[in-house]
């Protein structure tokens, strides 16, 4: 193997490749709750890698022996993420566009009929941060996307229309889910709770949250802990094509979401509530 220097071109193409491994590994972990745990992981390694430079040998045995052990923990402890990120690695590239464009007619225009008739309705789309915990509480389902369906499952008397309906892909994966309250910090504290749990959600994960109002009869899009504005049926097509089903936006990191759904909005109801 030739030398440059030192450095052989063995270790540029190893450092290529775990530059490359770490990248990637942040465009799975960037914008979900696990970037947190990753900050976290690397003050405990950087505490770790200055005790052992600095020769403190019982720090650095406890740090050792503690982060063997936190592997397990963390194993255990993000087992549906890592379920979920290795499903994606190992998912064939390229997305059903036809469902998927099917999938948002039909949602957009199930949003539309909702509205039409003031039947109040709450649903989560996915995007990268997995919602498995909030589909546990709700009842498991497996259809497409539909209208009748979405209709039928936020129809008043309806079983399962108490609570949110999460959307994966261009399947309904459960209904009458329970979702984390956004916490009352004064800006949103006057909506009702169906729009408070639309924010909470958005607000803990990457979810696009679509809210119908039973008072006022908007529809709504809730994200990165944010509510937009009444949205028009266009406005939601447009929404929902930018932020769920165009792949390319799909699979880009995190970013500030743009359009009206991103801006720092006042709640607009009369009377304060939504
Ligand atoms: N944490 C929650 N997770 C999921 N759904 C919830 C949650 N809290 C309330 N909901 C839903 O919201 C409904 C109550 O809505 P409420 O009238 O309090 O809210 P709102 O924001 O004023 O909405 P609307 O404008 O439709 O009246 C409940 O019947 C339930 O279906």
């Amino acid at each position: 193997m030739p030398q440059l220097g030192q450095v052989s071109v063995r270790d540029v193409l190893d450092i290529l490749l775990v530059t490359f491994l770490v990248y990637q590994g942040y465009l799975l972990v960037a914008g979900t709750r696990a970037v947190n745990v990753v900050r976290g992981i690397l003050v405990f390694a950087g505490v770790w890698l200055a005790a052992q430079l600095l020769n403190l040998t019982t720090l650095s045995y406890l740090l050792g022996r503690a982060g063997t052990v936190g592997i397990f923990a963390l194993i255990v402890l993000f087992q549906p993420e890592l379920r979920a990120v290795l499903e994606r690695v190992g998912r064939p590239r390229g997305r059903d566009t036809g469902a998927s464009g099917a999938a948002l007619q039909d949602l957009a225009r199930a949003m539309e009929r909702l509205a039409e008739r003031k039947t109040g309705a709450l649903i989560a789309i996915e995007r990268r941060t997995p919602l498995g915990e909030y589909a546990a509480t709700g009842v498991p389902l497996d259809a497409l996307v539909s209208v009748p369906f979405l209709e039928a499952l936020f129809a008043r008397n309806a079983p399962l229309h108490d609570g949110g309906v999460i959307i994966q892909g261009s399947r309904v994966i459960a209904a009458g889910c329970l979702f984390p309250l956004q916490s009352s910090d004064g800006t949103y504290r006057r909506y009702g709770t169906r729009h408070r749990a639309a924010i909470g959600l958005s607000e803990l994960t990457d979810a696009v949250v679509l809210v119908v109002s039973e008072e006022r009869g908007s529809m709504r899009v809730a994200l990165g802990g944010r509510l937009g504005p009444d949205l028009t049926g266009a406005e939601l097509r447009e929404h929902l094509r930018t932020l769920v089903y165009d792949p390319s936006a799909y699979r880009a990191p995190e970013r500030p979401p743009e359009g009206p759904a991103a801006e720092p909005l006042e709640p607009s109801a009369p009377e304060g509530r939504a």
